[in-house]
């Protein structure tokens, strides 16, 4: 484990990466969207503003809830878990170096911090690698915000993408999101501590709402719930400025868009929008932080409505 402020024990049997999963030969060409890209990845100076989203209303698919969620990798059938039982922050053999994470995330995760790495990883020079060598950077990484996967995240991001391929056979673009969904990790492996890469994320800014994991149990040393600029409902923002002018806390997800944008992946603004914010379950699974959604926001939300 590399680079970690809460060391990780070893994976417990990892499974075997990648040979199980049937990739095609070709994969890097098959996904030439990303594949093949000599991508910048960022750490630099210059500062870039808050960036837009461009997803429009004809969007087809709905961003949901991590794809990880529903394809969870496990070899074995039979020991399959059902829906319900992931995302366990209650009990579970991995519950401590869990809440060691968000607890140190929801310290240390403040208006400020964010702005900060904006500006840090805003120049996009960090290092230039194609989409697949940064997927092999992530055989470092086990995830330890994660209650489910104890394993590298090379692994779940072919798992996650072979199990979109099987549900989505015809949306190509969609496989790719699988693979890239968490490749903003390798933050870690470049000397991030884990807590300002992985995890759910929230909106810096504003008082956290109730479906924030560790909601009542983490938050009681963050500077910014004593600022009365910041712990408000609202606090710094527009009724319904929308979720692409929410100062969101740092981690993987922001990264990598700000990463596609940058290198002008070619993928749909779904896309772009999904990876964004896939690890926002305080809003697309808890239901919460509707004040600040815009009508395009609330629009994707609505779908999920009822699973939630
Ligand atoms: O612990 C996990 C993990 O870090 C995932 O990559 C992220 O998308 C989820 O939101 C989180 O629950
Ligand atoms: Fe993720």
């Amino acid at each position: 484990m590399a680079n970690s402020d809460n060391s990780a024990p070893p994976p417990t049997s990892p499974p075997p990466v990648r040979s199980a999963l049937s990739l095609p030969q070709s994969r890097s060409r098959s996904h030439g969207h990303g594949g093949q890209l000599g991508t910048r990845l960022a750490r630099g100076t210059a500062c870039e503003p808050l960036p837009t989203a461009s997803c429009s209303l004809e969007m087809k698919v709905a961003v949901g809830p991590d794809p990880s969620l529903v394809y969870r990798p496990d070899m074995d059938p039979e020991k399959a878990k059902d829906k319900g039982s992931f995302r366990n922050y209650e009990a579970g053999p991995l519950l401590d170096r869990v809440f060691a994470t968000y607890k140190l995330m929801h310290t240390y995760q403040t208006v400020d911090f964010v702005r900060k790495k904006h500006i840090q990883f805003g120049g996009f020079s960090y290092k230039k690698m194609t989409v697949l060598e940064a997927v092999d950077m992530l055989d470092e990484l086990v995830d330890e915000s994660d209650p489910d996967v104890d394993f590298p995240n090379s692994y779940h991001a072919f798992q996650t993408a072979e199990g979109i391929r099987k549900a989505h056979p015809d949306k190509d673009w969609f496989h790719l999101v699988g693979l890239l969904h968490d490749l903003g990790k390798v933050l870690v492996l470049a000397g991030e501590p884990q807590w300002a890469v992985v995890g759910d994320t929230f909106p810096v800014g504003c008082q956290p709402q109730a479906s924030v994991v560790f909601r009542e149990s983490t938050f009681q040393d963050n500077p910014d719930l004593q600022d009365p600029r910041y712990s408000t409902e609202l606090g710094m923002y527009q009724p319904h400025c929308g979720l692409e002018n929410v100062l969101m806390s740092w981690g993987h997800d922001e990264y990598m868009y700000q990463v596609m944008k940058f290198n002008k992946f070619a993928l749909p603004p779904e896309a772009f929008y999904m990876i964004r914010f896939h690890s926002f379950y305080p809003w697309h699974t808890g239901g919460d932080y509707r004040q600040l959604c815009s009508e395009l926001d609330l629009a994707i939300y609505a779908p999920l409505g009822a699973g939630v």
